[in-house]
């Protein structure tokens, strides 16, 4: 199965030759070709929820099915590109790893990584926690400051709104103020209250997600450009199966709009599943789907590339002028294959819409809204 054959140009996931160390491969020469993917750490304390997250954002895992997965005794890759655009590894690590274990290359499981999340479980005392932490990020950032360090403020789903922000602003203290004794002040770090029971994980993910993505600024000039020529609220261009957001338009994203447009691709995909032709995959056939909602407002779902699909929110006014907001998507779905061809190291991105592809959208755009 060739990722993104299914709609014209083709397009790779991520750039093959993409390196978070821009040219300087050094940091994983030493790695085997698959370790060579750009990877995503999951760390954490035992029983904080590491294989949770990984099995529910990624493999479709129900949230109680997480109850029974056993420990994780070694560090599991998970090569996630067959089955999703996101062309990267994640390594779930356990929860008793020992920095001082000469079994462990640190070198080389540092070396290689875009971003280290951190999953504190925020039901549990969390300072044992808390000095894991440290010590992860300040080795971490020791061996590759690229790194990325993305706390996840995990089992939220247990506290009350109060709790959560209370919570949070107690870890990050703790956690920054720790930082700066050690004199890491350039040490960045990004918190997130998660849990496996709403969207709010694959919200965290997303955001992850896109830091690592170079080509992230462009597309959301891109969907930009759309949402405004098309008369359209908002657009999220979205990973299928692992339900991340690639990239959104720059208005807010409120997190009821995010979870109605994930709740439209789980129809879609269970609908394709049970009554879909055996022989098609799910968004193999430029999939188009609408449901108009009681708030006079329309999600409209269309593919495109095997792994992508742009879902957007539209009033149903607007909607009148379906046969412009289609010939945008035309010209959006050219657009990204255009952009996801670029390789950085040939010509790196500068997160400004090409002046061809601003132009085509322009043409498409309504009176109205021009
Ligand atoms: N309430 C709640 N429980 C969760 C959440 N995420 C995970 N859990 C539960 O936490 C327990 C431990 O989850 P695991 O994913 O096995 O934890 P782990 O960090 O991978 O553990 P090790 O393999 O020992 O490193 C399981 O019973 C999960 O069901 C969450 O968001 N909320």
């Amino acid at each position: 199965m060739e990722p993104h054959e299914g709609f014209g140009l083709p397009v790779e996931p991520f750039p093959k030759t993409f390196s978070y160390h821009g040219d300087d491969d050094d940091a994983v020469s030493t790695a085997t070709a698959s370790d060579m993917k750009p990877r995503i750490l999951i760390m954490g304390l035992r029983r904080s929820g590491k294989s949770s997250i990984q099995k529910v954002v990624f493999h479709k895992m129900s949230p109680n099915e997480t109850l029974f997965l056993e420990i994780t005794s070694k560090i599991f890759k998970d090569d996630v590109s067959n089955t999703s655009f996101i062309n990267f590894q994640i390594w779930d690590i356990p929860g008793q790893i020992d920095f001082l274990d000469s079994t462990f290359d640190l070198d080389m499981i540092f070396g290689g990584t875009g971003a280290l999340i951190f999953v504190v479980d925020a039901q549990d005392d969390y300072m044992e926690a808390l000095t894991c932490l440290h010590q992860a990020v300040s080795k971490a950032f020791r061996i590759n400051p690229q790194i990325r360090f993305e706390i996840f403020i995990h089992k939220v789903d247990g506290l009350s709104d109060d709790h959560k922000i209370e919570t949070q602003r107690d870890i990050s203290q703790r956690a920054n103020e720790e930082l700066h004794e050690a004199s890491l002040i350039d040490l960045h770090l990004s918190f997130h209250l998660t849990s496996i029971y709403d969207h709010s994980i694959f919200e965290a993910f997303s955001k992850v997600v896109q830091k690592l993505i170079p080509q992230h600024s462009t597309l959301e000039n891109l969907l930009s450009s759309f949402v405004q020529n098309s008369g359209i609220e908002k657009t999220f261009l979205f990973d299928v199966v692992s339900k991340i957001y690639i990239a959104t338009d720059g208005s807010p994203v409120d997190m009821q709009s995010y979870e109605l447009c994930c709740e439209m691709i789980d129809v879609m995909l269970d609908m394709t599943c049970i009554y879909g032709d055996d022989a098609e995959d799910a968004t193999t056939q430029d999939s188009t789907c609408i449901i108009r909602l009681n708030n006079s407002n329309i999600l409209y779902l269309r593919e495109v590339t095997r792994f992508l699909v742009v879902v957007c929110i539209v009033r149903d006014d607007a909607f009148t002028k379906r046969g412009i907001i289609d010939y945008n998507i035309l010209l959006l779905k050219k657009a990204i294959h255009e952009v996801f061809d670029v390789r950085p190291r040939h010509g790196k991105q500068n997160g400004h819409l090409h002046p061809e592809m601003r132009n085509n959208l322009m043409q498409a755009s309504l009176p109205a809204h021009a």
